[in-house]
């Protein structure tokens, strides 16, 4: 699959080319064809998972509440897929791919001299005192080192380590960005930096990791 199908206009011509062969045994996942109605139910299921967390509704809405949602999965349950053949995590122009467990963020910059990401925690990922969860950044990051070692044109890796210094409060409903890039390859091993900063360029976190590359089979 080329980088520009993939990412559109955050795609330069610098963007590495991945090689297939050198998959571990992982599948070869291709982007999801939807029409626009996926990308509203996935962000309609995003804004019932911020008030699911942020609710204290009677019992009887509770009640009402948890009918709908049982009667929606009674819905969905018969598509039940393989994975690989959901589009969640596979449209690539929707924030977060179209994945709930993402968070909502969108590329805006991906090649082979980094990758920028940018968007804002929300109600859902809240730890405490109106700062997001510290477990989110990980996610935040990892997610990240991932699109910049396959920008880079490094074969399918996994994360080794992750070492994330939390600088400074990261606030909820706050446009961020977050950017990274290779800072240097050895072997099988991609260390990988990135820093997440606010509008105004405070640095609230940065981090580092080690993705090493699957050997052939390796899960
Ligand atoms: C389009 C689809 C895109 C899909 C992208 C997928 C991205 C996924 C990103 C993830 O989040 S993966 C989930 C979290 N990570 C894991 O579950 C990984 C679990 N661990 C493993 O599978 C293995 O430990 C691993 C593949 C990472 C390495 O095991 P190996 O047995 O293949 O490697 P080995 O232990 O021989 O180490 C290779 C090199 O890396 C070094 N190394 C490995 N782990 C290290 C560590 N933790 N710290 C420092 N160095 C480490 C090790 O010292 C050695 O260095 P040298 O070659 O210089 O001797």
């Amino acid at each position: 699959m080329r980088f520009e199908e993939r990412y559109g206009e955050a795609v330069t011509d610098s963007a590495g080319k991945d090689d297939y062969e050198h998959h571990g045994g992982f599948p070869r996942y291709t982007p999801a064809e939807v029409g626009p109605e996926y990308g509203r139910l996935v962000d309609a299921l995003r804004t019932l998972q911020d008030l699911a967390v942020s609710t204290a509704p009677t019992p009887e809405v509770i009640e009402d509440a948890a009918e709908r949602v049982e009667a929606l999965i009674d819905l969905l349950k018969p598509f039940a897929v393989p994975e690989g053949e959901q589009p969640a995590g596979r449209v690539l122009s929707l924030p977060g791919r179209g994945s709930l467990l993402m968070l909502p963020w969108t590329v805006e910059k991906f090649d082979a001299e980094g990758v920028r990401s940018r968007g804002m925690f929300r109600r859902y990922h809240l730890g405490g005192n109106g700062a997001a969860h510290g477990g989110t950044l990980p996610l935040l990051f990892d997610d990240l080192f991932g699109m910049i070692q396959h920008a880079y044109g490094r074969p399918i890796s996994r994360t080794a380590y992750l070492h994330i210094n939390y600088r400074k409060i990261t606030p909820l409903d706050t446009e961020l960005v977050v950017e990274g890039s290779v800072d240097k390859v050895e072997g099988r091993k991609t260390f990988i930096s990135a820093v997440l900063k606010d509008r105004e360029g405070t640095v609230l976190a940065d981090c580092e990791a080690l993705m090493v590359q699957l050997l052939k089979g390796q899960p």
